[in-house]
This record gives structure tokens, C-alpha cells and sequence, in this order.
């Protein structure tokens, strides 16, 4: 529509929100189910004939009557229009049936199509949204205007044909009787529209304020729930603190809804309460011009008939426009999300090189997370020859994670580069680089599925190969474990599903450990590898370290710095800057941090051998 136009019909870009949502949900409609809704599309044509319909023959059932009554025959004419009359009703009746079962299942495959659209976004998004609260609120509301949005938006569209037919035929016959009849009917129409689009613009804007807070509220409600935080729930008697808690979101959520809703009501009851004095003022005005004898019986009551049916018809069409935008405003917050740039970007084009040959270098490496000040990582360079084992180590918060995820590509850097050989990852194909990467992650994930899932998640397409699993099961140090388990590798792990099996905080590390060795990465990051280990397993592990760490570029983040001793090099990190770097004699010798950290921890095993 031109700007002219807009201007002149007092149209925004917030106002033809309905016609942007329609044009982008289209394509997922007519994906999901186009046949169907194309024979819902006929079915709602067909069904909007039957009021005009009816009214007709009501009308001539009421004149065959009085000629009966008057003249004492015709019965068999009555009798015919009757059973037309039930005939017609039998097919609405049915036609109804059929609409219901059939929306039913549309809605079914929309919802299938939305679904799966949101969950496939989600995974191509960059990491670095995750931390960021304003990409948890988009989607969040995301989510509001996913679930059945879409399809209302289309039904309400086909219920506005449906009635806008209904209303037109019918006031087309009003208009046959007096003009003035047809045009005040529209003219009721008007308040409540203008109410319903006010209300629904309000819970839109609603919704929005309060998304941080309705977030909130969810994490309390899940969190007393969660099985994670039960123990700790329980023993510091959190309950009543975080009921309090989640009770105040709860009302406060929910005393806006309620100001809101009894405001929108007391509007919509004002426009109710015109429809009734309007309805009165006809029928008065109907039986006044009876009076006057310039109205047929039959015509009196098909009158009545079609003010009774076409009231909740412009309070159905004027209520289906208002929910129109409204459904449309939530969609549109669905398609922001849906429309957030991905990871992939155009000169991520060039191939990991495999093998390394020069190694990685980072140069002048720099990371600041969205909304801090301050670097987390700053100004970092070092290189590493392929096939050699770094320890990074570091106060807490000193950057270690921060600076493992840049060297993953997990957060795009800047400024400063990272290269493997001389290609910088900036430039490499985002499945390139993840199918030549490895990583046991501090916060490693426990996935309550079966062991061979587990294990198998670490090389998706090879979760089949027995060998491989088992494989990477014994490199982990699980294979006797999960021999001992009666479904071995089909066990199911966790105890939130029927039949699963517990493992202990060692056995789920042991776990992580066996999948990132199930692909064979030339490089590997290894992020607290063995914090939850016990001294068994944490030395079986570094034994075999050269093994599982072999013709791999490895990057081991550790605390205990006893384990740094089998690194090639050491790296120390101190708020975000390389201050050491050499190998453990070398740092030992120069007497600086490291050497003091190392002390530090050494003295503890020093002071237990005393014992
Ligand atoms: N998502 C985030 N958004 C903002 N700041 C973050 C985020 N994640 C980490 N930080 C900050 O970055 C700094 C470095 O965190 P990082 O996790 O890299 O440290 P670390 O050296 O691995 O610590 P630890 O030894 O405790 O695991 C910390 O000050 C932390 O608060």
C-alpha cells in the first residue's frame, strides 16, 4: 500500500501487523496441511449459506402455516418446508462434524510445523544468546505467540469470510425491507471492534512488560520442582522463601492481568449494554410499523429471527477482527525470533585444515561479553604446535572458560584472531570446524537417555557401531560399569524416567569423558576433566592421558595443578591476561604466580604425608 494511502486510511506499521503476519505464516500453513485447509476453506463458505437459508424457509414455513390456518388446507406444502427445513439443519449439523475433526487435525500439523521450526532455530543461533536475558525474553514471548497463534490467526480469518458472507446476505435482506435497518446494524458493529482491538493491543503490551517478571516467576515454579535443587531445598528449608517469592511474582503478574481484564470487561459490558437498547429500539420499531399493518406475519418473525442471529454474528466478526491483530501482534514476536541472525555467516566458507600443521595461533585476542564493560579476555597471544598438550590454569574467573569457547568458535571474538594454521576461524565453515572439535565441558551435560546415547552423542552418526562405543567407553574407564548393568549400553540413565538407572557425579564425568572421545578431533579441550573424580580414576585417566590425547591438539583447564606436570606447556591466566607461560620447570623456576599456586596446593599433600 502506497504512503499516501496509508496516510489517508490513518494506517501504521503497527496496524497492518495483521496483514505481515498472515504473509509470513502463510507458507507454514499451507506447508502443514494445504489440502485441508483448503477443504476447511469450502466447508466455512458453505456453512456461511445456511443462516440465509434457514431464514428463508422459517419465513415461508410461517406464511404456509397462516394459509393453513386461514384457509383449512395445504398441509402437504407445510410438511415438504419442514422437512427441507430439518433436512438443511441435519447438513449443517453434519458440515459442523466434519469442520471440527478436520481444524482438529490442522491444528495438530500447524502446531508440528511451528514446533519443529522453533527448536531448528534455536540450535542455529549463536551460543553468546544464551547468556544474554533480552534473547530469554524474545523467546519467551516467542513461545506465547507459537503454540496455536498461527492457526487462530487463520481461523479467525476464515470465521471473518465465513460471517462476513452470513452478515452481507442477511443485511442484504434487511436492506430489501428499509435501508435505515442494514446501516445501523453495521454502525454496532463499529464500538465493539474499536473495544476488542484496544483490549487486545493492551494484554499485547501487557505481556511484553511483564515477560522478565512471568520468567522469573516460571524459574521459581520450576525450581521448587527441580530435582536438582531438591536437596538443597530441603536442607536449608528454602521452601517458604522461595514460595514467598514466587507468590509475589505470582500476584503481582496477576493483579496487572486483573486491573486489566476487569477495565477491558466494564468496556465491552458498555457496548453489550447498547446491543440490548438497540435490539429493544428495533423490535418496537417493528411492531409499531406492524401496528401501522405494513408487516406480513411471516415477515415480522423473520425479521426477529435475522436480529437474533445476525447479533452475536457482528459481536463474533467484530470480536474475530480485534483478536485478529491481537493473535497477530503475539505472532509477529514469534517471527522476530524466528528472523535473529543465525550462526552461519557468508565468509565462514574455507575447510578446518586437517591436518594441522603449523598449529593454532592467537593473536591479540580480546572477548567482551554483551552488556560488560569490562574484557574478559584481553589481548591474548600465543601459539601452539600441533599435537601439543596445554594446561591453562588461572584464578576463578580469570577467563579460562570464556577463553576455551573462543577457541571452540563457541563466540565469534573481537578484536584479535585465532588461527588454525593460517586460516582464521572467522573464516571457517561453522559444521567444518564443529565436526574437528572436541570438549569435555566443566558443566558437562547428563542427558537421562540410554548409555549408548550418552556415549554415542559424542559422533552422532557412528551412536550405532558397537566397537566405537565400547571403545570410547573403556578409554573412559566405564566399560566394567556398564557390563555390570543388565541392559549394558541400552540402560537408561537417571532416575527422572521409569527404570533408570542413578549414576554417581564421577560416573556422569566418566560418561562425558567416554563421549568426547568418541570422535577422534585433532583438537581436544578437556575444561575440569576430572573434578569429580576419584583418585583412581583421576590417575587412570592422566595415565592414560598421552594415549587418549594422542594426535590430538589438547587444552587442559585444571585446578589442580599436580596435573599441569604432563602438559607440553602451561598457560596463566590473571583477569583476562596471559601473565606466564612456559612449561612447569620453567614456570617453577621463575618463582612467579604459577610457582606460588604450586606451592600453595603442594603444601596440603606435603602436610597429609606428614600424617
Ligand atoms: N555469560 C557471561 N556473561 C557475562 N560475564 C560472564 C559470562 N560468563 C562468564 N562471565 C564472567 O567472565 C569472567 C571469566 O569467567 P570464566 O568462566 O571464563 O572464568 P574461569 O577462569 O573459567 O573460572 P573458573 O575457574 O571459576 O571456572 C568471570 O568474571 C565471569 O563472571
Amino acid at each position: 500500500m502506497g504512503s499516501a494511502l496509508r496516510k489517508l486510511f490513518f494506517i501504521n506499521d503497527r496496524k497492518l501487523v495483521v496483514l505481515r503476519t498472515l504473509r509470513k505464516m502463510t507458507p507454514f500453513i499451507v506447508k502443514a496441511a494445504p489440502y485441508s485447509l483448503f477443504s476447511l476453506l469450502c466447508l466455512q463458505l458453505a456453512a456461511a449459506a445456511m443462516p440465509v437459508v434457514q431464514l428463508f424457509l422459517t419465513k415461508t414455513l410461517i406464511e404456509h402455516v397462516t394459509f393453513l390456518l386461514n384457509e383449512g388446507h395445504g398441509i402437504s406444502r407445510v410438511y415438504e418446508v419442514l422437512a427441507l427445513q430439518t433436512g438443511v439443519y441435519l447438513v449443517g449439523k453434519s458440515l459442523d462434524y466434519i469442520e471440527r475433526v478436520m481444524t482438529y487435525r490442522v491444528q495438530q500439523k500447524l502446531k508440528y510445523q511451528v514446533e519443529q521450526t522453533f527448536i531448528e532455530k534455536v540450535t542455529r543461533l549463536p551460543l553468546i544468546y544464551f547468556d544474554q536475558s533480552g534473547f530469554h525474553d524474545q523467546m519467551q514471548r516467542a513461545s506465547v505467540g507459537m503454540d496455536l497463534r498461527g492457526f487462530h490467526l487463520f481461523s479467525l480469518m476464515i470465521g471473518l469470510l465465513k460471517n462476513g458472507i452470513s452478515l452481507l446476505a442477511m443485511i442484504g435482506t434487511l436492506f430489501l425491507f428499509h435501508w435505515t435497518l442494514s446501516l445501523a446494524l453495521l454502525l454496532m458493529m463499529l464500538p465493539k471492534m474499536l473495544v476488542n482491538m484496544k483490549t487486545g493491543h493492551a494484554r499485547y503490551q501487557q505481556m511484553q512488560m511483564q515477560t522478565p517478571a512471568s520468567r522469573k516467576m516460571q524459574y521459581l515454579f520450576h525450581l521448587l520442582q527441580s530435582r536438582e535443587a531438591a536437596k538443597e531445598i530441603r536442607l536449608f528449608r528454602l521452601t517458604d522463601y522461595l514460595t514467598k517469592r514466587w507468590s509475589h511474582l505470582f500476584w503481582q503478574t496477576h493483579d496487572e492481568k486483573y486491573k486489566l481484564e476487569r477495565k477491558n470487561g466494564f468496556y465491552l459490558m458498555l457496548t453489550h449494554y447498547g446491543d440490548v437498547l438497540f435490539h429493544a429500539a428495533i423490535i418496537a420499531w417493528l411492531v409499531w410499523i406492524g401496528s401501522q399493518h405494513q408487516l406480513t406475519i411471516g415477515d415480522y418473525v423473520a425479521l426477529t429471527q435475522a436480529l437474533i442471529s445476525i447479533q452475536p454474528m457482528i459481536h463474533t466478526i467484530g470480536e474475530n477482527i480485534a483478536l485478529m491483530y491481537e493473535e497477530a501482534l503475539f505472532i509477529d514476536e514469534l517471527f522476530t525470533y524466528l528472523e535473529l541472525p543465525e550462526e552461519h555467516h557468508a565468509q565462514q566458507t574455507e575447510a578446518f585444515p586437517v591436518p594441522l600443521k603449523k598449529g593454532i595461533r592467537v593473536q591479540q585476542l580480546s572477548f567482551t561479553y554483551p552488556g560488560q564493560e569490562q574484557e574478559t579476555i584481553k589481548d591474548i597471544s600465543f601459539t601452539v604446535r600441533p599435537g601439543e598438550t596445554i594446561a591453562i590454569v588461572g584464578e576463578n574467573g580469570s577467563g579460562k572458560s570464556t577463553l576455551i569457547k573462543c577457541l571452540l568458535g563457541l563466540y565469534q571474538t573481537g578484536p584479535g584472531h585465532i588461527f588454525y594454521d593460517d586460516v582464521d576461524i572467522a573464516h571457517i565453515d561453522i559444521s567444518s570446524l564443529r565436526s574437528h572439535v572436541s570438549a569435555v565441558f566443566q558443566d558437562y551435560m547428563s542427558y537421562y537417555l540410554t548409555v549408548r546415547e550418552n556415549i554415542g552423542f559424542g559422533s552422532i552418526d557412528r551412536m550405532g557401531l558397537d566397537a566405537d562405543i565400547e571403545a570410547a567407553a573403556g578409554k573412559a574407564g566405564i566399560d566394567d560399569m556398564v557390563d555390570r548393568f543388565e541392559q549394558k549400553y541400552e540402560t537408561e540413565l537417571g532416575p527422572v524416567f521409569h527404570g533408570g538407572q542413578e549414576l554417581s557425579g564421577g560416573q556422569w564425568q566418566k560418561i562425558a569423558i567416554g563421549r568426547a572421545y568418541m570422535r577422534s578431533a585433532p583438537v581436544m579441550v578437556l575444561d575440569e576433566p576430572t573434578a569429580a573424580l576419584d583418585p583412581y580414576a583421576e590417575e587412570e585417566i592422566y595415565n592414560r592421558f598421552a594415549e587418549l590425547a594422542e594426535g590430538s591438539t589438547t587444552f587442559m583447564v585444571s585446578h589442580r595443578l599436580g596435573s599441569c606436570t604432563m602438559a607440553d606447556r602451561i598457560l596463566l591466566l590473571k583477569d583476562g591476561s596471559l601473565i606466564e607461560e612456559g612449561t612447569h620447570e620453567e614456570l617453577l623456576a621463575r618463582n612467579g604466580e604459577y610457582a606460588s599456586m604450586f606451592r600453595l596446593q603442594a603444601k596440603w599433600y606435603r602436610s597429609e604425608a606428614k600424617v
